[in-house]
């Protein structure tokens, strides 16, 4: 463990000796949306960052994706390292091609530092909304990114909460790539899956076909559990409605993770093997895991490999 860093009080370190999910994954399925902290004494976390995590390594990454029956993982550039992508590439590196990333870059980047980046395995950079964990960029900054990195085919991963999403509707549809939604847009799963909140994000992908989501994070979003804790079989029972409605609406416009290791949760940290069972509450048959967890991914992440 790392002994330059201090975690932030209260910190929950990630989930220990996690289960085996008696929920077999279709074979090459992908983990679209992790994490890896540090380690801090090898990788500095960044010195703007809001929150200081336990170090959680590529090596402790990769056998969780062994554990849980995935076959690769898509990393994401985590906050706490601000736009130094130096702990994602050497993970993208080690991993033999099993993984690919998203990385957060500042409005100078170069061509030349996008191909590096790009040789090592990202695929896109994300655009944080959320106040807690980031200074916002200028929009027109982000814009800048946006026409830069377009070309190399990337997409652009979008993490926002709901009550945001009016604001800043203009600036998403305007976005020349694919996007990608972080953990369906931070729904209020205490109001209803068919009230006027969630109907506005539907309405985003409805209307714009090259907007995705992510089924992810159950665990943040629910409001009355179960938790993914103590052998429980059906957790997040609150949330499964959101994420099974756009299952079915847009099943090929749909990713799902871990989001291991969970940066920021304060009041529980899941068992990963039970959150995997969670996904069959919301892709109950077959041809939908297939979709979620492997077409899709496979299409926006190793396109060179899809038929
Ligand atoms: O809700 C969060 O706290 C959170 C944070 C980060 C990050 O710090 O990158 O990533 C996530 O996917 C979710």
């Amino acid at each position: 463990m790392s002994t330059t860093f201090e975690k932030t009080p209260g910190w929950l370190d990630w989930y220990q000796g996690p289960t085996k999910p008696s929920l077999t994954l279709p074979v090459g399925a992908v983990d679209a949306h992790c994490h890896v902290f540090g380690p801090g004494d090898e990788f500095p976390y960044a010195p703007e960052r809001k929150y200081t995590p336990c170090d959680a390594s590529k090596d402790q990454l990769f056998a969780l994706r062994d554990h849980l029956g995935f076959a690769r993982n898509v990393i994401v550039q985590a906050t706490c390292h601000g736009k130094d992508n130096r702990a994602l590439v050497d993970a993208l590196i080690a991993s033999n091609g099993k993984a690919r990333g998203v990385a957060t870059v500042g409005v100078n980047i170069t061509t030349e530092e996008i191909q590096a980046l790009h040789d090592a395995g990202v695929r896109g950079v994300r655009f944080n909304f959320v106040k807690r964990l980031v200074d916002f960029m200028p929009k027109a900054d982000l814009e800048a990114i946006a026409a830069k990195i377009a070309p190399f085919g990337w997409h652009i991963v979008i993490y926002f909460e709901a009550p945001d999403l009016p604001e800043l509707w203009d600036f998403f549809t305007n976005l020349p790539t694919t996007v990608v939604v972080d953990h369906m847009g931070r729904p209020d799963v205490s109001k209803d899956v068919n009230g006027e909140e969630f109907e506005l994000f539907v309405k985003l992908m409805r209307e714009h076909s090259n907007i995705w989501s992510k089924l992810s994070c159950p665990e943040r979003l629910s409001v009355t559990g179960p938790k993914a804790l103590d052998s429980e079989t059906r957790p997040y029972t609150d949330v499964a409605p959101f994420a099974r409605r756009l299952m079915e609406l847009f099943p090929e416009r749909v990713l799902w993770g871990t989001d291991w290791p969970h940066p920021n949760l304060k009041d529980h940290m899941p068992d990963d093997g039970l959150l995997v069972e969670y996904i069959a509450q919301i892709a109950p048959t077959e041809t939908e895991r297939q979709q979620l967890l492997v077409d899709n991914p496979m299409r926006l992440y190793w396109p060179e490999e899809v038929a």
